[in-house]
């Protein structure tokens, strides 16, 4: 089907399809770095990923280095429509130094800024609170030994900063995302202390002011990891309760919950008391996997309840996931679009249609709406979508993804 065949399909529903185009363009995803080498980052001193997150998997072409990552990343941003951001982990500087984690400076990041800059993207950093010696006791912020908990502290200080400065040289805030792998094995006598601890550490590390136009906190919880499966010390409640009272966001991974949980009806409740919000699009297969998305009933979800409740302009789109077991660049390019794909679904609903059925209590109306608008032709708007950015779609996406895995197969 032609593209302006759908487009009348569409405006027979009132809907305009030139209007989802135009809004689409202007969303960026936060594509995460750690998909495209296993979270192995690239420090000289770097041990495990640890912290219960582990990619399972050993197809060939992990990226080894900042380089080799830097040209995945190129390759599959070239394949996704619209301008983005890359959220980068501490433990991706690029330096010939060696600094300790309490130790680093922009200076160890800025080839990442000046790329960024070049490739017209945003970036988006965090502190790594796993891979490291000082984590082994899965305890980091909430540790009782006090100068376990100050070098992470000053980690997350630093960090703050280089978040900072990375926004003043991009002219864009960074959003700092925080996750700790802190929890225990076994069940806690007392699970109030850590979590005290905990607190005190982010107070600590969050003191010095920063304006938001450079960088924002954002902090994510969990329910349970590998290693930890009896207590996650910073759980939904501990953040959610956090987020509120000192003004940061809220960061949701849809793999931190419990299995049958529906994230996407998290965003309406919980941004009713915090700001903005910060999502790890996932998709967690019986629990924190990791899977790469699909473009299944939880992001079709999480897509419309974005665009229904107007969350769009104070949430920040970010995608976590991993598998080592496929192309590490087709994964980013299919996980990334199929978040656009169901924003692109949202933005095509006749929203006003649907909740004046759902306002009058006309659920007959609402059903047979909903179900009926399923046969629309969404593919020609997102191919057209694709086709303004001269982005390929269809056989000639998969084309360029065999051709881009075939030439970096050959890395170890
Ligand atoms: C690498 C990320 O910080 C990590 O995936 C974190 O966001 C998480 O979700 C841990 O389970
Ligand atoms: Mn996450």
């Amino acid at each position: 089907m032609t593209y302006e065949t759908a487009k009348s399909r569409f405006a027979e529903w009132g809907i305009d399809t030139e209007a989802a185009l135009m809004r689409l363009a202007q969303v960026p995803i936060s594509m995460h770095c750690w998909q495209g080498d296993d979270v192995a980052g690239f420090e000289q001193r770097s041990g495990s990923s640890g912290g219960g997150i582990q990619a399972t998997g050993n197809h060939p072409g992990r990226a080894r280095t900042p380089d080799e990552l830097r040209a995945d990343l190129e390759f599959a941003y070239a394949m996704i429509p619209g301008q983005h951001r890359l959220n980068l982990h501490a433990m991706y500087m690029d330096t010939n130094e060696t600094p300790e984690r309490d130790e680093i400076e922009y200076r160890h990041f800025v080839s990442w800024v000046d790329w960024a800059r070049d490739q017209g993207l945003g970036l988006d950093f965090n502190p790594t609170f796993f891979a490291h010696a000082k984590a082994d006791d899965n305890l980091t912020l909430s540790h009782p030994d006090p100068g376990i908990r100050d070098f992470w502290i000053e980690h997350g200080r630093r960090t703050r900063d280089i978040a900072a400065a990375m926004g003043t040289a991009l002219g864009s805030p960074a959003i700092n995302n925080i996750w700790v792998p802190d929890g225990m094995k076994d069940l806690p006598i007392d699970r109030q202390a850590p979590r005290a601890r905990l607190e005190a550490s982010l107070d600590a590390m969050l003191a010095e002011e920063q304006d938001p136009a450079t960088m924002r906190d954002a902090v994510e919880s969990k329910l349970f990891g590998i290693g930890v499966e009896a207590y996650t010390v910073g759980s939904h409640e501990f953040y959610l309760g956090y987020a509120i009272r000192k003004g940061t966001l809220l960061c949701l991974d849809m793999g931190h919950f419990h299995p049958t949980e529906n994230i996407a009806d998290k965003l309406s409740a919980v941004a009713l008391s915090v700001g903005e919000l910060l999502l790890h699009v996932s998709r967690p297969m019986r629990w924190d996997s990791d899977h790469v998305i699909l473009l299944n009933d939880d992001i079709l979800a999480m897509g419309q309840a974005l665009i229904s409740e107007d969350l769009l302009g104070r949430t920040h789109i970010g995608l976590d996931f991993f598998d080592a077991t496929i192309s590490r660049t087709a994964a980013w390019v299919i996980g990334t679009r199929n978040m656009q794909k169901a924003l692109l679904r949202a933005m095509l609903l006749p929203l006003e249609r649907l909740k004046e059925a759902e306002e009058t209590l006309d659920f007959t109306a609402r059903l047979i709406l909903t179900e009926e608008l399923k046969d629309l032709p969404y593919g020609a708007i997102w191919e057209e979508f694709c086709k303004r950015d001269d982005r390929p779609a269809g056989a000639q996406l998969i084309g360029e993804l065999t051709r881009y895995q075939t030439g970096v197969a050959h890395r170890g």
